[in-house]
């Protein structure tokens, strides 16, 4: 095709050539690229960046670059970019103490959530004891960083994740001191998430100043408490409720995980851990009751193979759907549209 004679044309008709990762078009077909200019032998353009990972952004820009520069009467671009803040909301899934089910429920809240089509992450805030890497079968992938940029992990589940165990070698001991802790987490949660719009934030276990300064920092725009039913249990969940309250996040409601178990064997259900105390707390505390877990083998068995259960069609995946469903319809609500990352 011959090149137009108007030389903002031929800028228009140049930038239109490099393509948009994001849709697959020109750049001006895509409306990313607006107000080609020539001022004597500088050609500009403004770019919308909205919804790049930093690695496009830097590829689109040298493309533009280098197409302009190609233009006739070019000897330099300037390329003034521009984009929308991004609404990612921080959901904080919390425990008063270890052992509950917080990271299970966590990688199967963000699979079950990316099952319903939003654009999730996880970020393994556990830093001392991360088990994210192994429960979404990413534990031999390493992060990658790009201008001290961390890049979120990709994997089969649809859900990209960061990890402290994806950058420090496996079974080596963390031993962080509050601050460094603080540093370490700020970079997992400010990775380049590109289009990510809910980031799921398995925090560590307990209600110590760690939590309460990743919690006062990072502003989850909501919270999720996870307790098994007994009451010794509950007691420390509601610790960790009055922790997100001493920080203003909004409760989205407990989990009771755990709960009743079906012997693999005949079938029959019984309680170890009581049930419907997790439900009765929630009454009593005036917070919503998300759901509850079974206490199921199957639960443990495909964890530990790094197959979550969300992500299959067994009865095991039904209870996880159901509470990532709940999240989902918080999220619609007005209170859950403040704050933002
Ligand atoms: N509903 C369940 N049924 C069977 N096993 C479960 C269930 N929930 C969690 N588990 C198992 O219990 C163990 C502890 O779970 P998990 O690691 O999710 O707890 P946590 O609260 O994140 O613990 P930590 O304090 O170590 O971070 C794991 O082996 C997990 O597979």
């Amino acid at each position: 095709m011959q090149s137009p004679a108007d030389p903002t044309d031929r800028l228009a008709h140049a930038l239109d050539l490099v393509v948009d990762p994001a849709s697959g078009r020109g750049l001006i077909a895509a409306a990313r690229a607006a107000a080609p200019r020539m001022t004597g032998t500088t050609a500009s353009v403004i770019l919308d960046v909205t919804g790049y990972s930093d690695a496009d952004r830097t590829a689109v820009e040298d493309h533009i670059r280098a197409a302009l520069l190609a233009v006739p009467g070019v000897a330099t671009v300037r390329v003034a970019m521009t984009a929308e803040k991004k609404t990612r909301r921080i959901i904080a899934i919390g425990s008063g103490k270890g052992g509950v089910g917080k990271s299970t429920l966590s990688a199967n809240v963000a699979v079950a959530l990316a099952r319903r089509g939003v654009k999730v992450g996880l970020v393994d805030a556990d830093i001392y004891g991360p088990s994210q890497p192994q429960l979404m079968h990413a534990a031999d992938q390493k992060a990658t960083a790009l201008d001290k940029r961390l890049n979120p992990v990709p994997t089969e589940y649809g859900v990209p994740m960061l990890s402290m165990g994806q950058l420090v070698e496996p079974g080596r001991a963390i031993a962080w001191r509050g601050p460094m802790v603080g540093g370490a987490l700020g970079q997992l949660v400010d990775a380049d998430w590109g289009d990510i719009d809910v980031l799921i934030l398995d925090l560590p276990p307990g209600t110590g100043d760690v939590q309460l300064s990743m919690i006062s920092k990072h502003k989850p725009a909501g919270a999720v408490i996870v307790s098994t039913p007994q009451d010794l249990a509950l007691i420390d969940a509601t610790r960790a409720i009055d922790l997100f309250r001493q920080a203003s996040v909004p409760l989205i409601g407990l989990v009771e995980n755990m709960s009743g178990y079906i012997c693999p064997h005949c079938g029959e259900q019984s309680d170890p851990f009581g049930r419907g105390g997790a439900e009765a707390a929630a009454a009593a505390l005036a917070l919503p009751f998300l759901g509850r877990v079974p206490l199921d083998i199957a639960i443990r068995t495909a964890s530990d193979a790094g197959t979550p259960p969300a992500a299959g069609d067994g009865p095991e995946a039904a209870a996880f759907l159901a509470i990532a469903d709940r999240i989902a319809d918080w999220l619609t609500q007005p209170a859950a549209l403040t704050p933002t990352i």
